[in-house]
């Protein structure tokens, strides 16, 4: 092929420019990103070459080379791992393969502070190389091609790349950063260790690097022909975890995660028994963008017997944990396991249970241990873990014991236990109203008995929690009962006199009851009486079993469609309103907007907003 010019898709300019312009902070992250293509493509070899020994060619042993060149200010990466044909060439460094990144490209605010953040979430791979260069030649021969096929691709990171045949005895990439004047600093080896040591440490490859000797005559370091291997070279979870400090540990985090930040915890521990493997799993400080695609696959990297197989090997996490980011290196699974064979594999199945009871113990150690860190984590993942409650029937008590929810007596952190140790004397039930916002739940009608009385209630806004709790019916023997469906039944916790104060006000008031009932029989399917208002006259309640206001509107939104549910209207006999009502000559308008403000309250929208306005007009004028 003669020499073409070709043009960069237009989300690669876009890139390019913003690698150019707005990753000047941490500059040296370049050559981590390139090591890192650097090990992938000799991963992919290894993979290949699993069913075509051939592939290997003469050279079997896969390693990473880092090389410069003070006069030519060039730093050459170079690997024998699968090379790339001249269309593989094209395609993968001309446009954006990675669904990740082009997603990521969608989120682009223009505000160069806010991207530069967000490009640390997905890492932005070869391009990283127009940081620190203005120009970059990748020559590459792939595994099994002839000689003669061999490409360069040539570009200065604007808008246009060229390619051409050349001849390339070796298989592998040379990628040759030419740097920019102002960046020649890289040239030097103490740099260039210093940077590896720091980000490329764990790469389960040798980097190899030239030796320098002090040249006394030159006055100078000068490069011997011989090669020495600065990094560890052996994957990070195989080596015993007394030699692994904290810093390789979260370094190694931040490669597999392309987070910033450390950290909130990890394990890495060596499964012994019937099935055999390594795992090293951490749990990220923050959410990451697409937390609530639950189709992303998880973020845990298959290895069988240090050999990467997969990235996202769904299978070994549980949906409900997605965001746990990490590694299992397998002993015992065939290496030419395909995502087919992983669900359906005994052993995934076993190392699926046991990293989901390492991730829940890490979990409960730092609710236990590390309040803080606990409650920040909740912050981000908590109505995630929550889904675990009805998809993973196992663990379902030791996932009830980690939840955390608001309540009337605290903002946050409340937990059940933390409930239940504050129970009233002759409490038997736990209490929860769902909806919209926390705003909503806490100044919820429903709740004013409880708050006369002092009794706790939990205070669920989480979309999932209605989902959560057709899956949880109890805790610790208590029943999760909801103050907004079936009677009140405060049990023991409401005395005789109440209990026959309310039968008699009941009595009293039938014949208004009936009144209403006829009134709002397209609304409401029922109207009592109720003891659990103290403060406003009306509030909508659900018959046991039947869905929630809340969840109704949920799922309406959610563009589901629902059983078409009637509340029951429970009105308070003692308010001024309700006693108004026996004697006012506009019934009709007073009965209507009763209902009506009942469902605005529990945070319902009105079927005929304009009809309410003129009721409350009407009464007001009169
Ligand atoms: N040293 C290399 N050898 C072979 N192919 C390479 C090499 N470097 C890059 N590539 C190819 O170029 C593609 C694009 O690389 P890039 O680093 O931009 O993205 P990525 O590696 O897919 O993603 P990321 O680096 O974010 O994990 C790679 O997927 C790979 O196909």
């Amino acid at each position: 092929m003669d020499k073409q010019t070709l043009s960069f898709q237009a989300e690669v300019k876009q890139l390019l420019h913003l690698v150019a312009h707005s990753l000047y902070s941490n500059k040296e992250i370049f050559l981590r990103e390139l090591v890192s293509n650097a090990s992938d493509a000799c991963d992919k070899l290894r993979f290949e070459a699993l069913n075509d020994n051939a592939l290997y060619e003469d050279r079997p042993n896969l390693e990473i080379r880092v090389t410069f060149d003070k006069a030519a200010r060039t730093i050459t990466i170079s690997d024998n791992g699968i090379g790339l044909s001249a269309d593989e060439a094209i395609a993968n460094l001309g446009t954006i393969a990675k669904s990740g990144t082009r997603e990521f490209m969608d989120k682009l605010s223009g505000d160069q502070q806010k991207d530069a953040q967000l490009i640390g979430q997905f890492g932005v791979g070869f391009y990283s190389g127009f940081i620190v260069a203005d120009r970059i030649t990748v020559e590459s021969r792939r595994a099994g091609l002839k000689p003669e096929e061999g490409v360069r691709w040539s570009s200065d990171g604007t808008g246009e790349f060229e390619v051409e045949t050349i001849t390339r005895p070796q298989r592998g990439t040379d990628v040759i950063l030419h740097l920019r004047d102002s960046d020649t600093d890289f040239l030097n080896t103490w740099r260039l260790k210093s940077i590896i040591n720091r980000y490329s440490d764990h790469i389960s490859l040798p980097i190899l690097m030239r030796k320098e000797q002090w040249d006394k005559d030159k006055g100078e370091y000068v490069l011997l022909d011989e090669w020495e291997t600065v990094n560890q070279a052996a994957a990070l979870w195989v080596r015993p975890k007394n030699e692994i400090t904290e810093a390789q540990y979260h370094e190694f985090y931040k490669q597999i995660s392309y987070d910033n930040e450390p950290p909130l915890a990890y394990t890495h521990n060596r499964v012994e028994g019937r099935t055999e493997y390594t795992q090293l799993l951490f749990i990220p400080s923050k959410a990451p963008y697409d937390l609530w695609n639950r189709e992303k696959r998880g973020g845990v990297k298959l290895y069988v017997k240090r050999v990467f197989i997969m990235d996202d090997a769904e299978a070994l996490m549980p949906v409900y944990l997605r965001f746990v980011k990490g590694v299992i290196d397998s002993s015992d699974l065939p290496l030419n396991v395909s995502r087919e064979l992983l669900q359906e594999s005994r052993d995934v199945k076993a190392i699926r249970e046991g990293s989901t009871k390492r991730v829940l113990g890490m979990l409960e150690d730092l609710a236990e241990n590390h309040k803080d860190k606990y409650a920040a984590f909740w912050k981000e993942f908590g109505a995630v873990l929550k889904e675990g409650i009805g998809e993973d029937h196992a663990n379902r008590e030791r996932l009830a014991r980690l939840l955390r929810f608001a309540s009337t007596h605290a903002d946050e952190g409340v937990s059940f236990a933390d409930y239940v140790s504050r129970m009233k004397e002759g409490q038997e039930a736990i209490y929860y109203i769902t909806a919209e916002t926390l705003a909503a739940a806490r100044n919820s009608p429903q709740l004013e008995i409880f708050r006369k009385k002092g009794i706790e209630v939990l205070l669920l806004t989480d979309r999932v929690d209605e989902w959560m709790l057709s899956h949880l019916y109890e805790f610790d023997g208590k029943p999760l009962q909801s103050v907004a469906k079936g009677a009140v039944d405060l049990g023991k916790l409401q005395d005789e006199e109440e209990k026959k104060k309310a039968e008699e006000a009941a009595a009293a008031i039938k014949p208004l009851l009936e009144r209403l009932k006829e009134t709002l029989k397209d609304k409401a399917k029922d109207v009592r009486v109720t003891t659990r208002l103290v403060d406003s006259p009306a509030c909508l309640v659900g018959e046991e079993g039947d869905i929630s206001g809340h969840l109704a509107r949920l799922l309406k939104q959610a563009g589901q469609k629902t059983p078409e549910v009637k509340p029951i209207l429970e009105i308070n006999p003692e308010h001024a309103l309700v006693k108004r009502l026996e004697r006012t000559d506009r019934f009709e308008d007073l009965a209507h907007i009763l209902f009506d403000q009942a469902l605005l309250a529990e945070g319902g929208q009105l079927d005929d907003p304009a009809a309410y306005v003129r009721r409350v007009n009407a009464l007001l004028a009169g």
